[in-house]
């Protein structure tokens, strides 16, 4: 795999467990950082009249040096400038010596129009805000429209969280090494980066996995193997059957998003539950999805009892209060053949006065999976605590959520992160605005859903949603409404489904 994600430390980690195992010692592993970055701007920005090199003190600033002899070599014309000597010694001492060109102090850079910046002044050592002369020319670069090349981050952001520290250069192209970090996927970071090129510099896979990492860039790579595929001898109840909490009468649509995506991501039946006085409604704009009145925990217990459903949605305009808590507990109490619960939308917020009987029903041995899906919002009224840390990523956050609520947390957002109370995580970074509509997030949680209950585990599940969601997004694009997605996933589960046949 090549889509785990490294936070500085770990990169450190990598970088030392190379060079212990060689062949490339530190030197060699730099020279082959400043190639690749050498060749994307060789090969990308041909019509450049000069390359700005700016070079830090540290490992960064090394790669920058190499850069600019290499390109040199090639004939461009180079500017250096420094913000500071290298360590006597270090492996980027060793490249300022072997580059020809004299750097001049960061405090007189001055550009010129038509020439483009390479930022080798911070990576994934940024220890501090940056200010001063770094801040200067983060403005100049600005104020010239110059695009900027950032070797591993644009300086200024951080590499394990993906926030701004100070300023900080927004790259039209960031080149990284051997694996991404948090920082490039999380937000503002991700924007900050622009376009992102992951190069291969001679760290083994070998090495990466002695590092036993649990944090990954969400793609099909990490679930694809658990995706649900039907065999040919299969019938519509062993794909699955999907149970949908219905709002009333005025506040159906959400449920009937979240059941059509259900069925549309391969669950071989949909129930929608309604409560009595909301039949009519829904029955007027449901066909192939099923009906059932469903009012208190008795008629829900009977659901179960008689039609053997694989998984629930709960939340989606059902409206905050006990009703919500009755039916959540009941399904979470069921100890055989419900593989998940989906709570989304206003079932997660009828919790937050008492979150403690939620974690404790998911935390039962046996129990069904539970998958939270708030935005930021809702996470705040479950995990108030977390939300107003902010010392702590969004990784973090979900992560400690996960490991407090005994459930999968997928905390909404552009950069969404998927986590599980075993530690895993997840950020997905394929989606679009287009996403920020009504009803979006019903059709994520009748998605996730439906593949929980044709069997996928839970993390998976939710990441395999997710990214299935962000892509039918993406692909649509302009004009895009949430009664769109469920036929726009169409496309995205065939491709899918046909590579795990290859
Ligand atoms: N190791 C390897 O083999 C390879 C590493 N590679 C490259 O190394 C990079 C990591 O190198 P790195 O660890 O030296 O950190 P780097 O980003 O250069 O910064 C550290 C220096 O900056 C300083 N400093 C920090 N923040 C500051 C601020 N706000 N304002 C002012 N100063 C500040 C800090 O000072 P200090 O905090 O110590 O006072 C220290 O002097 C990585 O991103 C990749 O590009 C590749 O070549 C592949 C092989
Ligand atoms: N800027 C964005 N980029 C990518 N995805 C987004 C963006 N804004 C929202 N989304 C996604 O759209 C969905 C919105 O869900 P939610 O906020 O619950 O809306 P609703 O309750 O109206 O369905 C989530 O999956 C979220 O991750
Ligand atoms: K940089």
């Amino acid at each position: 795999m090549s889509n785990e994600l490294l936070t500085p430390a770990e990169m450190g980690e990598a970088d030392r467990k190379a060079i212990e195992a060689g062949p490339f010692d530190g030197i060699k592993l730099m020279r082959n950082a400043g190639a690749c970055v050498a060749r994307e701007v060789l090969r990308r920005y041909a019509a450049a009249e000069r390359v700005h090199v700016l070079c830090g003190p540290g490992n960064n600033g090394g790669d920058g040096y190499v850069v600019a002899r290499l390109l040199a070599e090639s004939g461009v014309p180079v500017s250096l400038w420094s913000s500071g000597e290298p360590r006597p010694g270090s492996d980027a001492a060793l490249a300022a010596g072997e580059c020809p060109l004299r750097p001049m102090p960061l405090a007189g850079f001055l550009p010129t129009t038509g020439s483009i910046i390479v930022d080798a002044l911070y990576g994934a050592g940024l220890s501090r805000a940056i200010e001063g002369d770094t801040v200067r020319a983060i403005e100049l670069a600005i104020t010239f429209g110059l695009p900027v090349v950032a070797i591993d981050l644009p300086s200024g952001i951080s590499g394990a969280n993906g926030r701004v520290m100070g300023a900080a250069f927004r790259a039209e192209l960031t080149i990284t090494f051997a694996r991404m970090k948090p920082g490039h996927l999380l937000m503002p970071g991700r924007e900050y980066c622009g376009e992102m090129v992951l190069s291969d510099i001679g760290i083994s896979d070998a090495v990466i996995d002695e590092l036993q990492v649990c944090t990954f860039r969400n793609c099909p790579q990490l679930w694809l193997g658990e995706f649900p595929v039907p065999g040919v001898d299969t019938h519509k109840y062993r794909r699955g059957h999907v149970g949908v909490f219905s709002g009333g009468p005025a506040s159906t649509g959400a449920g009937r998003l979240s059941a059509l995506a259900a069925a549309r991501s391969g669950a071989g039946a949909v129930t929608v539950l309604s409560p009595g006085n909301a039949l009519a409604v829904n029955a007027m704009h449901l066909t192939s999805i099923m009906l059932r009145k469903a009012d208190d925990g008795t008629e829900v217990e009977a659901f179960i009892g008689d039609r053997r459903p694989s998984a629930f949605v709960l939340g989606p305009g059902f409206g905050v209060g006990d009703k919500v808590r009755e039916f959540a507990l009941a399904v979470l109490a069921v100890r055989a053949g419900v593989e998940g619960l989906v709570l989304d939308a206003d079932g997660i917020t009828s919790f937050r006065e008492e979150p403690s009987a939620l974690f404790t029903a998911a935390a039962a041995p046996d129990a069904p999976a539970l998958v939270l899906t708030p935005h930021d919002g809702e996470f705040a009224r479950l995990f108030p605590d977390l939300a107003a840390d902010e010392g702590l990523s969004k990784l973090e956050r979900a992560r400690q959520a996960a490991a407090r609520s005994h459930g999968v947390v997928v905390a909404k957002g552009a950069d969404t992160v998927i986590a599980a109370p075993d530690g895993r995580a997840a950020i997905n970074a394929n989606g679009t605005p287009w996403l920020a509509t009504a009803g979006s997030g019903d059709v994520l949680a009748g998605l996730i859903a439906g593949l929980l209950a044709q069997g996928m585990p839970a993390f998976g599940a939710a990441c395999a949603a997710v990214w299935i969601h962000a892509e039918a997004g993406a692909r649509f694009g302009p004009g895009l409404i949430a009664e769109d997605l469920p036929l726009a996933l169409a496309p995205v589960l065939r491709e899918l489904t046909y590579s795990t046949e290859s």
